[in-house]
């Protein structure tokens, strides 16, 4: 079973998709990790000419151990370079690849980011897209760093979100919207058990349909 969990920044998809991969015992990509590793790798290469070339150097070049300082790929500022990197064409399709084949994997999957229903697992089994107001994203992120030590300005944090988001959304090479099939769960007024709830009941009533609509 593939189950895709797409999303704008700090919806809460990383925690569902989390939730929903050990409910089902599948195994979880977190796609959003690849990009901030690439931004990460080019951040001494922001708004030079060498940025698009060293971003898709480093996209074709990304390796697995780039993805353990959970620190520093989840930072703010990370999070913006992801979504700088994310428009390069060839930095998507480098990427690509990886994704498709954890999606593919024998026994299924769960991945999470901004096109996993649109364009690495258009063949899910089960969609979803998390959606949760700007001002309770911005909350929640800014308890999330706030749980690190950090010092967070909560005005500079809702316009970083809001930007990230309209970058994401005017992406040409994205695929950051509603898959037609993708069913919508707005985690505003809900904590993270009723969500993982409200998330599992939305993959029970999918499969369970899927079921029925195959011969
Ligand atoms: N329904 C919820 N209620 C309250 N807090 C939540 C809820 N869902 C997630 N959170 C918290 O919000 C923060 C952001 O969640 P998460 O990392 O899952 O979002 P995301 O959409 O994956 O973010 P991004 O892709 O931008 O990194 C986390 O600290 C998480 O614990
Ligand atoms: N499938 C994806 C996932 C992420 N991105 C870009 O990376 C940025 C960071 O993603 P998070 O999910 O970790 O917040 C995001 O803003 C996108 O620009 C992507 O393009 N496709």
């Amino acid at each position: 079973m593939i189950i895709a969990v797409d999303g704008p920044a700090a919806s809460g998809k990383g925690t569902l998709a989390a939730g929903l991969a050990r409910h089902y015992r599948l195994p979880h990509l977190d796609t959003g990790l690849l990009y901030r590793a690439v931004g990460l790798a080019v951040a001494g290469h922001v708004d030079t000419p060498q940025f698009e070339a060293a971003a898709i150097a480093a996209a074709r070049a990304l390796d697995a151990t780039q993805l353990k300082d959970i620190d520093a790929l989840t930072a703010a500022e990370t999070g913006v370079l992801a979504s700088k990197v994310a428009v390069i064409g060839p930095v998507r399709q480098a990427l690509f690849d990886y994704q498709r084949a954890f999606a593919t994997q024998p026994g299924g999957a769960v991945l999470d980011g901004r096109d996993t229903g649109t364009r690495i697992a258009p063949d899910a089994d089960a969609k979803l897209f998390i959606q949760a107001d700007s001002k309770a994203r911005m909350e929640r992120r800014a308890r999330q760093l706030e749980a690190r030590g950090l010092v967070v300005d909560r005005y500079a944090l809702y316009h970083q979100i809001e930007e990230r988001d309209a970058r994401d959304m005017a992406n040409p090479n994205g695929g950051f919207y509603r898959a037609a099939d993708a069913h919508l769960l707005d985690t505003t007024l809900l904590d993270i058990e009723a969500a993982l709830r409200a998330a599992i009941a939305i993959v029970d009533r999918a499969v369970a349909s899927k079921a029925r609509q195959t011969p």
